[in-house]
């Protein structure tokens, strides 16, 4: 596959103000500041291939936003090299522009007081899209994203889904080869949310657009992007398909039995006791591929099993005891 971004041994760091106390402070505030580093991306390296749809996934303040912003020309790393389609973003940001779109979930890139159509037709003249082009996207992408209902309001007057819808649709008019999300579907309600997820997947299959999203959200992940790059306090920590993140996070299955009655002693081969009371025994599994029923084949108990349950953690849950874990 084609690679067309690639992002080697990237880092940026920040320089953050550290506000003084008092008058004194205030005043050193003002004249010699004091400040510290915030390393907000640290040595961060992946290629994206042509036609992948790929997820950036972290908690707050993880450094999802400021790679984005470096992808896309608006930063400059502080060391190591970004290539977007063979160039480097902020040096031909103008020529990057052109083929990239981008969607900022927190800021709009449409006119506020013009209606939506206004946008689109001035987003046509700055792209140098032709009529014709311009004529078949626009009707596709406003039928797909459903906007005919409003495409003649203000932008101001729309709710958060429909600028949202608005916004993506925009952002595809020049039929870019890579589109970057931040955050698209943040504050959006569960029918808006499906829309944009669905319009996503689809723009990545059928058209083969690129596309590279951030989100806190996971189902965001699930229906869109086969691919799942996370990151926390500025640091890669897992790239590759969700499927395989229960594996690399060593997440252990949690077995359940219960008794017909007070069963004693309950030994389970390779699997540690986590606690029950009564009738129930909780156990947490190793992680060393041993079936069910080999398990159950060696279990020592006074009662007999009444019901047996298995819970598989769910990648959510994989990621949260992660995130918790590491404080
Ligand atoms: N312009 C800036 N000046 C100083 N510090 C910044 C700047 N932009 C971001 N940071 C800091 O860099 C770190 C990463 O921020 P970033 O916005 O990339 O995180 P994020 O993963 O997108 O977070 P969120 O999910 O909250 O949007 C944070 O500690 C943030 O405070």
């Amino acid at each position: 596959m084609l690679s067309i971004i690639s992002a080697k041994s990237v880092s940026k760091t920040f320089s953050q103000r550290v506000p003084q106390p008092g008058l004194v402070g205030a005043l050193s505030n003002f004249i010699a500041p004091v400040t510290k580093p915030v390393h907000a991306v640290e040595q961060i390296s992946f290629t994206i291939g042509a036609g992948e749809a790929v997820g950036y996934l972290g908690p707050n303040g993880a450094g999802k936003s400021t790679m984005i912003k470096m992808l896309t020309g608006i930063l400059m790393p502080t060391s190591g090299e970004v290539s977007v389609l063979g160039r480097r973003p902020v040096e031909d940001r103008i020529a990057n522009a052109r083929e990239i779109g981008v969607v900022f979930g927190q800021r709009t890139q449409l006119w506020w007081d013009l209606p939506l159509a206004e946008s689109f037709e001035l987003h046509r003249r700055i792209y140098r899209v032709s009529d014709v082009a311009f004529r078949i996207n626009r009707a596709e992408l406003v039928e797909m994203m459903q906007l005919s209902s409003f495409i003649e309001r203000p932008v101001r007057q729309l709710s958060l889904g429909q600028r949202m819808r608005a916004e993506i649709a925009m952002a595809l008019m020049h039929e870019p080869k890579i589109l970057f999300l931040d955050e698209p579907t943040i504050g959006l309600d569960v029918v808006a949310k499906d829309v944009v997820r669905k319009f996503l997947a689809r723009t990545n299959r059928e058209r083969g657009t690129t596309i590279i999203l951030t989100t806190h959200d996971l189902q965001d992940i699930e229906e869109i992007c086969p691919r799942l790059i996370m990151v926390d306090e500025g640091r890669l920590l897992f790239d590759g398909p969700l499927a395989e993140l229960r594996v690399t996070f060593g997440a252990r299955r949690r077995l359940t039995l219960e008794f017909d009655g007070e069963p004693g002693a309950v030994s389970l081969a390779g699997a540690e006791l986590l606690g029950g009371e009564g009738a129930v025994r909780e156990f947490l599994l190793a992680d060393d591929g041993r079936s069910l029923i080999d398990l159950m084949g060696a279990l020592t108990a006074r009662a007999a099993l009444r019901d047996v349950r298995l819970h598989e953690p769910g990648i959510e849950e994989v990621i949260r005891t992660h995130y918790q874990a590491r404080g």
